[in-house]
């Protein structure tokens, strides 16, 4: 902990005005400059988290005190390499949705999709409270108490509704047997649906606002995605339709809460693996002002600077697919830091299991020949499950 600035104020807490208002610590290494930021956060935000699995007799209140214990730890050729990711220079695209300029929103859209395959959006019409409400009541589901979080806590893969830490195997040819290495965050699965609000049934009463606030979410993020959908259809020059009408009636959507706990060694370990959203589109929303999310670009990784508002969007390998393999479903992974939690709020939109998924005819001719074979989003999913744990190479066994 040679560097680490952990104190009390890095996670204090202070009444206002009925909010509670966010004290960031003055420095932190690798992290943004400080700023205060004002969220809403229930009782239970104020307390600590401990992982779903640890005894109940663990008495710790400190979250930096999780240890890096040794299932934590990558081997060394895949360990984030902090020294070597640079901040200077590029950042992804910061999109202005808000803006009248219809065109120029196509082709900013297209270009981001092409170039970085993510981006940030501003002024996307989801409202500000509502999302901070989202982030407070992720943050209450990781704080509640071990033993509550063990009853959805599986391995189950096929288990709509679950708890689980990722893990990534050693062996690339992977036996049942090879070592497994834990991924330093806990994430929250569960299904979510634009306008039918039955997924709610799902979810678990505690805490008791969690499925109110993710229903009203979960419509507004429908309505950026189509939205976002249709943009990028023009942006390949299509109808405004085309894009999410491939993926079917009865689209697979999917929640991934995340929550990252300060690490004491953030070159040992990840928050999550390298990986590339396997669905068609992905709308991240992340904890302001905390750096963690970073993608490949250039062959080399890149800081994602968070930037308060502001949501991330990410192109899946079923968009790169749809799209001949202009759109760019991109290497991302998530790095942690030593003194703040971060949490993000991963909405997940793929096709129908039943969609024939497959680049659209009109983006094949001499010049850009057909990529990859079609294919049924059922059995895309076979290969994804059967990739568990390894580094992920689904799309490119659909290539031709
Ligand atoms: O935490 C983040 O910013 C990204 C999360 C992510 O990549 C995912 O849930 O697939
Ligand atoms: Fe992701």
């Amino acid at each position: 902990m040679a560097n680490s600035i952990f104190s009390p104020a890095c996670n204090n807490f202070v009444g206002l005005n009925n909010n509670w208002k966010r004290v960031i610590p003055m420095t932190c290494n690798n992290m943004s400059l400080p700023r205060v930021l004002t969220t809403r956060l229930s009782a239970t935000s104020r307390n600590v988290f401990k992982w779903a699995n640890s005894e109940d007799s663990d008495m710790s209140t400190m979250e930096a005190s999780l240890s890096l214990t040794p299932d934590f730890i990558l081997p060394v050729e895949r360990r984030p390499n902090l020294a070597e990711v640079s901040k200077l220079g590029d950042n992804v695209p910061i999109i202005d949705m808000g803006t009248g300029d219809a065109d120029g929103l196509v082709e900013e859209i297209a270009r981001a999709c092409e170039m970085y395959g993510l981006f940030l959006i501003k002024n996307h019409g989801v409202p500000q409270e509502l999302c901070e409400s989202m982030l407070a009541g992720v943050t209450d589901l990781f704080h509640l108490p071990p033993k509550v979080k063990a009853l959805l806590v599986s391995d189950d893969p096929t288990k709509d509704v679950r708890i689980c830490n990722h893990y990534r195997k050693a062996e690339e040819k992977g036996d049942s047997k090879a070592k497994r290495f834990s991924m330093w965050s806990e994430v929250f699965k569960h299904p979510w649906h634009p306008s039918d609000q039955s997924f709610a049934d799902l979810l678990p009463s505690d805490p008791p606002n969690y499925r109110k606030i993710v229903t009203t979410y979960a419509k507004e993020i429908g309505i950026l995605m189509s939205r976002l959908f249709n943009l990028m259809s023009q942006g390949l020059g299509l109808e405004g339709d085309v894009l999410q009408n491939r993926l079917g009636k009865n689209p697979l959507c999917r929640v991934q809460a995340n929550y990252y706990p300060p690490c004491s060694n953030p070159d040992l370990t990840l928050g999550l693996g390298v990986h590339t959203d396997r669905d068609a589109l992905t709308v991240v929303l992340p904890t302001p002002n905390v750096e963690g999310l970073q993608i490949m670009k250039d062959d080399r990784w890149m800081i994602v600077d968070p930037v308060p508002n502001a949501l991330v969007v990410n192109i899946g390998d079923q968009l790169q697919v749809l799209s001949n393999g202009k759109y760019k479903s991109v290497l991302h992974r998530v790095v942690t830091n030593e003194c703040q939690s971060r949490v993000s709020l991963a909405m997940f939109y793929g096709p129908d299991k039943d969609a024939l998924i497959g680049p659209i005819e009109n983006l094949i001719d001499d010049q850009h020949p057909q990529v990859y074979r079609n294919y049924y989003f059922s059995e895309f999913l076979e290969v994804y499950r059967k990739q568990e744990g390894k580094n992920r190479k689904i799309k490119e066994f659909f290539e031709i």
